[in-house]
């Protein structure tokens, strides 16, 4: 595989706006490997200047499962979690390294590094399972959700 762009999640293909986490600069640079460009929007600022821990988790959540579907894979996020290690600037060059770090079966285990580009230190690390879908997963939650009567 050579680096390629990888696609948008569905809510911003639907909406057709750029990504919502500001991650459109999204490269699969090998089967098992990525790098995002990307900067915290202002928007999402919860400290003075600082990225709110909300939308680490959320961009993290984001890159490492759309890049799974990239690879063919379609899955959930079953686990997820992230060290805050450092403040996150707003309105900052930013990127985060990803990998699949291992299958097993069904689950992947997935990691992610983000930095300010151009640095060495980390400010936050994310690890997570991704668990590939049975098929028929979204008309099963959907029969669960008219059972419930929504
Ligand atoms: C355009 C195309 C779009 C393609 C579709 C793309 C969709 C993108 C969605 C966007 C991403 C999201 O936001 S996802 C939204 C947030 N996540 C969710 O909604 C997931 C909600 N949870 C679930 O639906 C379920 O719990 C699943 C799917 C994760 C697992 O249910 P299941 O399918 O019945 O599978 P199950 O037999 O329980 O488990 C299968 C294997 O995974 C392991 N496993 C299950 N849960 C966990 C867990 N929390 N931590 C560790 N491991 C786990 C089990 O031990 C088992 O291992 P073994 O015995 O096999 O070894």
């Amino acid at each position: 595989m050579t680096a390629d762009l990888v696609s948008p999640c569905r809510g911003c293909q639907m909406s057709r706006t750029p990504c919502r986490f500001g991650a459109d600069d999204f490269v699969a640079l090998s089967e098992t490997a990525a790098r995002v460009r990307l900067a915290c929007p202002a928007a999402f600022e919860g400290g003075p200047r600082v990225a709110h821990g909300g939308w680490t988790a959320a961009v993290f959540d984001d890159v490492l499962g759309r890049f799974l579907v990239h690879t063919g894979v379609k899955s959930v996020t079953a686990t997820l979690t992230v060290d805050y290690l450092l403040p996150v600037p707003v309105e900052q060059p930013l990127e985060i390294h990803l990998e699949i770090a291992a299958r097993e079966g069904r689950r992947n285990h997935l990691t992610g590094v983000l930095r300010l580009q151009g640095s060495d230190r980390d400010l936050a690390v994310a690890r997570g399972v991704w668990v590939e879908l049975r098929p028929g997963h979204f008309e099963r939650h959907q029969a669960r959700m008219a059972e419930l009567g929504t």
